[in-house]
């Protein structure tokens, strides 16, 4: 071979290996850029502090580093536990569209039969089996991914990822990236879930399931601060059992407990899904009114007091319970506006404790206002 062709073959050589190399260095440089980005994705979901703060940087988040067309979200919750207590903690579902929750895991379609637990399935879109993990407002991917969210070994969810890219995601794909990512999210999402229960326990009264007194003393300082920003009204009512002891000592503790029951189950009844009851200890419930005035409150006050007296409380046993209530209300006026926000508190729930004392004086089994 002459000495100038074979430098030429040696320049191409090297030219096609600079080209391979500059390739292999863009390949690189992007899947640092991935790990990057998914880095940064694990520290903010590991950083979320509720449910709410988990679910919506998952949604917000995954589609955009991972370049999907859609990711949803199924937890599996056989006794509705945690649609409940986030329902009860004020989360707004309708902003978490592709948040679904099923009944048990088989209905998430896995193969459970050989015993392991479930891999991610990978392949295209099958509209019987897929069309329920991406309801029709998320638009018809052509690839999905179905990735368990297993928590010691245990399914307690499924991430569904789509593409309208038909080859994204294919039966053959090797799966250890994504199912990395999954056990991440498990455990945040397991991580939040209890935290978000414990939250739920620690403001609600065991006995009768209506909040604590600590949920509505927080509640207060947000509701009063709420009502000066809108210049809304805002009702406190202190609600007595009357001669609770008596009921006590003729029906038992037990029979004491269920007329509790009873009596927060009613008065909720009259409650708008806005307002708060919690029972304050003993035989004594409060009620935040939200958006009530004075006349307002009175007349709910009134419908309370009535729903209890008017029918006895029958007992596990079949005995009939009369049970009435003394009431009083208390409205927060415009003139306490430009006090401390737990001055304010402090001083409605003690005018609507006195109204109870004066309802209570004025022969019980009736409302008082407070002027
Ligand atoms: N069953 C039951 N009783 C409770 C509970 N907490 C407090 N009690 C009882 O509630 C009763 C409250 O009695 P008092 O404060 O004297 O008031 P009252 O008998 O309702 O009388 P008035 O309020 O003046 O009408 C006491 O006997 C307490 O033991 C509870 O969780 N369950």
């Amino acid at each position: 071979m002459h000495d100038g062709a074979a430098s030429r073959e040696l320049i191409a050589e090297n030219e096609a290996l600079r080209a391979r190399m500059a390739d292999l260095i863009r390949q690189a440089e992007r899947n640092h850029e991935i790990m990057c980005r998914h880095q940064a994705f694990d520290l903010e979901i590991v950083g979320a502090s509720s449910f709410p703060q988990l679910v919506g940087t998952i949604f917000r988040t995954l589609p955009d580093i991972s370049e999907l067309d859609v990711v949803t979200l199924t937890l599996i919750d056989p006794d509705a536990d945690i649609y409940t207590v986030m329902l009860k903690l004020g989360v707004d579902f309708e902003e978490f569209p592709n948040l679904m929750f099923s009944e048990a895991g088989d209905e998430l379609g896995f193969d459970f039969s050989t015993g392991e637990p479930p891999r991610p399935q990978l392949g295209p879109f099958d509209r019987q089996r897929h069309a329920p993990m991406f309801p029709a407002a998320c638009g018809e991917p052509r690839s999905v991914a179905l990735v368990p969210l297993l928590r010691n070994k245990r399914l307690i969810g499924c991430l569904n990822l789509g593409s309208l890219d038909a080859t994204r995601f294919a039966p053959e794909m090797g799966t250890d990236f994504i199912e990395h990512m999954a056990s991440i999210i498990a455990i945040c999402l397991e991580n939040v879930i209890s935290n978000e229960m414990l939250k739920y326990i620690g403001l609600t009264d065991a006995l009768t399931g209506v909040y604590n007194r600590r949920y509505v003393d927080r509640r207060l300082l947000e509701e009063i601060s709420r009502a000066r920003r809108n210049e809304s009204r805002l009702s406190v009512m202190y609600i007595d059992i009357d001669h609770f002891k008596q009921i006590n000592d003729s029906v038992g503790h037990q029979g004491g407990d269920d007329v509790l029951r009873e009596v927060a189950s009613r008065i909720k009844a009259e409650l708008r899904i806005s307002d708060a009851l919690a029972r304050f200890g003993g035989e004594e419930f409060v009620v935040l009114l939200v958006d009530a005035d004075g006349p307002s409150a009175a007349v709910v006050a009134g419908r309370i007091r009535a729903g209890v007296a008017d029918t006895p409380v029958e007992l596990a046993g079949g005995q009939a319970v009369p049970v009435t209530v003394s009431i009083g209300v208390a409205t927060l006026g415009p003139d306490e506006r430009s006090l401390p926000l737990e001055t304010v508190a402090q001083q409605l729930l003690a005018q609507a404790d006195a109204a109870l004392y004066r309802a209570k004086q004025a022969g019980r089994n009736r409302v008082i206002a407070c002027p």
